[in-house]
């Protein structure tokens, strides 16, 4: 027996996908969608696909009224579990201190690293928690989670497995990411931390199978390529695909580094070259651009138009950490259209499939066609356009998932 779970009707515009140019949209006139399943089993014209899928027979009839529905968003690159305020490190900030002065004094990441240590599993799970209800009520249906907050196995288990529960618990799709080599704990050298990543804590993360994607801090002061290469080669043979935050305030070879070992993306890419852009298309690798970070800092954004241009399908993130403290993908969609010159269809293809590209997921994520998941948005608007048009507003009204009503006006309907 198969159940039809929701069907969403009278859309002003019905966001099927990307077209096929990946840089412009496939949309649908007075558009509907129905979920059997789970699944996304017909999108069309709300009369063709009313007649085979009655709303009256849906276990939710949803009347999109002459609104937009899109796909849900997809967020690629988080550390979305943290615990503690950096608050004041934002004012810091913006009184001339650098992240990499904080980072030496001890502050930034090292400062979570400490809270989070302090941390018990109720507290964390509760702290992630509370952040994937606000990101699904701003839309995110998937979300990608990084450790690396805990710099030693037992907190980074601890974190993984906090990420594993959440996943469990709500009905955002988290997808979790070991980053056991995000910095230098401190008083260590980063060559013997990097031993301890690999003999320590990647066989604890296989054996607990808590992970499916391996990223590391490649950067000037942090971990060197060498090292990196490292910790990914481990990661890859412990089973966990790799991901590089690479020339995010220096360029050292992180992105030729994520080419080489088979990346599924490589993020920030602030200061990648051509020889970089063209290595990545070459190799499959997809950029996932955070301009969120570099608002929040004050640096210089990513040259999105070049990847455009060399045909890479472009992701962005929100990058939400406490450095950079955003859940709004619409928000990042607004950057990328207004600092990054992308066009609003291009934005809304980086926040849906592409992201999904940079997270492996092959199931259709991302976009409305038929056998994709059921995760679903109405916005309170006519076009996907309004999503950066009206940004600093959170202009997303229902979301589903798996065809189910999880959020309605800005809060969350799920028990
Ligand atoms: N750059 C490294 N990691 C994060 C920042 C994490 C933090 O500052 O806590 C990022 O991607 O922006
Ligand atoms: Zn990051």
């Amino acid at each position: 027996m198969t159940d039809l779970d929701a069907v969403v009707h009278g859309a002003s515009e019905l966001v099927v996908g990307p077209a096929e140019s990946g840089r412009d949209v496939e949309t649908v006139a007075d558009g509907a969608v129905a979920v059997v399943d789970g699944t996304v089993a017909a999108v069309g014209p709300t009369d063709e696909v009313t007649r085979e899928y009655p709303p009256a027979n849906a276990d939710r009839a949803v009347d999109a009224a002459g609104r937009a529905v899109l796909p849900g968003f997809v967020d690629p690159h988080t550390h979305g579990l943290f615990a503690g305020d950096r608050s004041d490190e934002f004012a810091a900030k913006l009184r001339g201190t650098s992240y990499q002065d904080i980072l030496a004094e001890g502050g930034g990441i090292l400062r979570t690293v400490r809270a989070v240590r302090a941390a018990d599993e109720a507290t964390l799970l509760s702290n992630l928690l509370g952040h994937l209800d606000t990101m699904l009520a701003h839309g995110t249906t998937t979300v990608e989670v990084k450790s690396g907050y805990g710099l030693d196995a037992e907190t980074e288990l601890r974190m993984l497995r906090v990420i594993d529960r959440a996943d469990e618990a709500h009905p955002v799709d988290v997808v979790p990411t070991f980053m056991g080599a995000h910095a230098v704990p401190e008083g260590r050298d980063a060559d013997d931390y990097v031993e301890e990543v690999v003999q320590e804590q990647l066989p604890a993360v296989e054996s607990q199978g808590v992970a499916e994607f391996c990223d590391v801090f490649c950067e000037e002061g942090v971990f060197s390529v060498a090292q990196s290469r490292r910790v990914l080669e481990a990661g890859a043979k412990a089973g966990l695909t790799p991901k590089v935050h690479a020339e995010e305030l220096a360029h050292i070879g992180g992105t030729q580094l994520a080419a080489e070992v088979g990346a599924t993306s490589a993020d920030h890419l602030l200061h990648a070259t051509e020889a970089d852009i063209d290595a990545l298309v070459e190799a499959g690798v997809t950029p996932v651009l955070l301009p969120g970070t570099a608002f929040g800092l004050g640096a210089e954004y990513a040259d999105a138009q070049a990847f455009l241009d060399a045909g890479a399908p472009v992701a962005v993130a929100t990058d939400f950490n406490p450095n950079c403290h955003s859940h709004s993908v619409g928000f990042a969609m607004a950057l990328s259209c207004v600092v990054m010159r992308m066009t609003p269809a291009e934005a809304l293809v980086a926040g849906t499939r592409n992201a999904a590209l940079a997270l492996d997921r092959a199931d259709g994520r991302g976009t409305l066609c038929e056998g994709a998941p059921g995760d679903l948005l109405v916005l309170d608007a006519p076009t996907h356009v309004h999503v950066p048009y009206q940004y600093g507003t959170n202009v997303v009204d229902t979301v589903l998932t798996d065809g189910r009503l999880v959020a309605e006006g800005g809060s969350t309907t799920y028990q």
